[in-house]
């Protein structure tokens, strides 16, 4: 059965490296992605932009192209967005159809600080995207609960609903949204390593100028 991907995050703002990364998940697992930004996203300061605006971009971002699909589901719980219960939302809607977590390589390496984590390979199957930059160390617990779940080929996750690991090799994408909201914050205007229709609406980068 044809996976379901998704791949959350602050999108503080949407930038090429998110989808340049999520386009390739996609083609390579031959799966559409939810793009889903978190409403209160835990472990981090709250986002600069709101929801709304973060919204605005991401709907500029993925004009033209219908692979990824936005998804609005943790905006409208209260609280932190855990990805544990929104876990348990998809796996409930979707029988057995394999679901796929992407998250870049330096959110799995903190997978262990998660809510509730173990319980996301009952739920779903992970897909970790390359990222460049320093690698940080796997911790041990996380070793333990995956040495035995990594596969190689896509098509390993399409007769099984969760449970198994993948490495999606992607092209380098040295973008940061950190970086960006630095450089904007700075007068800048890093138009290539974001959507150029973000800078068709000045209103849209309008939360990170100083
Ligand atoms: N350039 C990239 N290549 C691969 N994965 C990425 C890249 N940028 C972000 N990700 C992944 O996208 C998800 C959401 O990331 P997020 O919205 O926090 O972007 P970010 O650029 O890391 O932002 P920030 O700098 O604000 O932390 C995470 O799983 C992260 O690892
Ligand atoms: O569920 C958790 O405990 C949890 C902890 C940290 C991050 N996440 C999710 O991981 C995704 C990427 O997070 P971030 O902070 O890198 O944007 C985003 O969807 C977050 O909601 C989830």
């Amino acid at each position: 059965m044809k996976p379901l991907a998704i791949f959350g995050g602050t999108f503080d703002p949407i930038h090429l490296g998110h989808l340049c990364v999520a386009w390739e998940a996609s083609e390579l697992l031959d799966a559409e992605v939810l793009m889903m930004p978190s409403g209160i996203p835990p472990h981090r300061p709250p986002p600069i932009a709101s929801a709304e605006q973060r919204v605005a971009m991401l709907r500029v971002a993925l004009r033209d192209q219908s692979r990824l699909i936005l998804d609005t589901r943790e905006l409208a719980r209260s609280g932190s967005s855990y990805t544990v219960d929104t876990m348990v939302e998809l796996r409930a809607g979707h029988g057995e159809r394999p679901l796929v977590l992407l998250l870049g390589a330096d959110a799995f390496a903190g997978l262990p600080g998660w809510q509730g984590w173990r319980r996301l390979f009952e739920l779903a199957h992970i897909g970790v995207l390359s990222r460049p930059g320093e690698q940080a160390l796997l911790p041990d617990e996380l070793k333990r609960e995956t040495h035995h779940r990594w596969v190689d080929a896509p098509a390993a996750l399409r007769s099984l609903p969760s449970g198994k690991l993948i490495a999606l090799s992607v092209t380098p994408m040295e973008i940061s949204a950190t970086r960006i909201r630095e450089l904007i914050a700075a007068g800048r205007e890093p138009r290539y390593q974001l959507p150029s229709g973000l800078f068709d609406d000045p209103g849209l980068l309008a939360p990170y100028r100083r």
